[in-house]
């Protein structure tokens, strides 16, 4: 077998050519009933197989949020199957907002399901909660370096009570202890390592007060809080100075709530894209 392609450079080469956008796929009970579609798994199937289609070359990755599957049961995870599957053959990186952290034992598990090439639910790459402790991560955290997959952790996230926890400590924050050794681990890549991070792009100046340095820690950066939850590409271009090209801009409903016409979606995207490139 030839050593796959690490998934840092899998995604610097997407975001090269489709730009620095990740679009999360939330099919939320209200998102489904604006678009005509029914709360219910086939609804939640139709709303992402066309989000997919609006999307390829205009995002350079994309995130079915779990949650909205898994409401459904199996036939939810059918959903998301079919929509990875689909994302997938329109040539789009796939990152899966499942959230998962636990014991090793079990982190093994959740590595399997996300991160292996046989799992039905393999994706490109699997947000992960590291609040169990940076190393509880490793089966996933290998699992990933192994197949050419990647994770995006949880540093500073991006709703109000986030700081409550991941601010504790001041200058040896929970946060900065996290992205220290994300930092560590990132240091062999050239460019973006396979170890990305959760930043919001709601945290303000919360990097320089705590004295993190995104840039040094070579994550890829998942900004999340960009449209609905209030935050600009202006609001990025300033927390994010000198580690703005590790950006993966990202957002939902603010883009989902322009369709269903699915050239309408792909022009949100582009424009959502476009301010994203322009406050760099
Ligand atoms: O990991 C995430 O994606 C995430 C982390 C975070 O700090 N904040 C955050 O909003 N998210 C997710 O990003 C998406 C944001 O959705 P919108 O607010 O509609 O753009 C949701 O799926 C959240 O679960």
């Amino acid at each position: 077998m030839p050593e796959p392609i690490p998934f840092g450079q899998r995604l610097r080469s997407a975001m090269q050519a489709s730009g620095p956008l990740c679009v999360g796929i939330d099919p939320h009970p209200a998102l489904l009933e604006a678009w005509g579609l029914e709360n219910t798994a086939d609804g939640v199937r139709s709303f992402s197989l066309a989000v997919v289609e609006a999307m390829a070359g205009a995002a350079a990755i994309l995130k079915p949020q779990v949650a909205l599957y898994e409401r459904f049961g199996s036939k939810g995870f059918g959903a998301l199957e079919d929509t990875l599957s689909a994302a997938k053959a329109a040539g789009l990186l796939t990152l899966a907002d499942a959230k998962r952290g636990d014991i090793g034992s079990t982190m093994a598990a959740y590595a399997t399901a996300w991160l292996d090439d046989a799992s039905p639910l393999a994706s490109d790459a699997v947000t992960l909660s590291p609040y169990l402790g940076y190393e509880s991560l490793r089966p996933a955290l290998d699992l990933a370096a192994a197949t050419g997959r990647g994770v995006f952790v949880l540093g500073l996230t991006s709703n109000p009570e986030g700081p409550s926890v991941q601010h504790v400590g001041g200058e040896n924050s929970v946060a900065k202890t996290i992205i220290d050794q994300v930092t560590a681990e990132n240091s062999g890549a050239e460019d973006l390592g396979h170890i990305g991070l959760v930043v919001g792009a709601t945290i303000g100046d919360a990097p320089a007060k705590l004295g993190i340095d995104l840039a040094a820690s070579k994550a890829p950066l998942l900004t999340p809080g960009l449209g609905a939850q209030g935050a600009t590409a202006a609001d990025i271009a300033k927390s994010f100075v000198s580690s703005y090209g590790q950006v993966l801009g990202t957002s939902s409903r603010d883009i989902l709530k322009a369709g269903p016409d699915k050239t309408a979606l792909r022009d949100k995207a582009l424009r959502v894209r476009d301010e994203l490139l322009a406050a760099s």
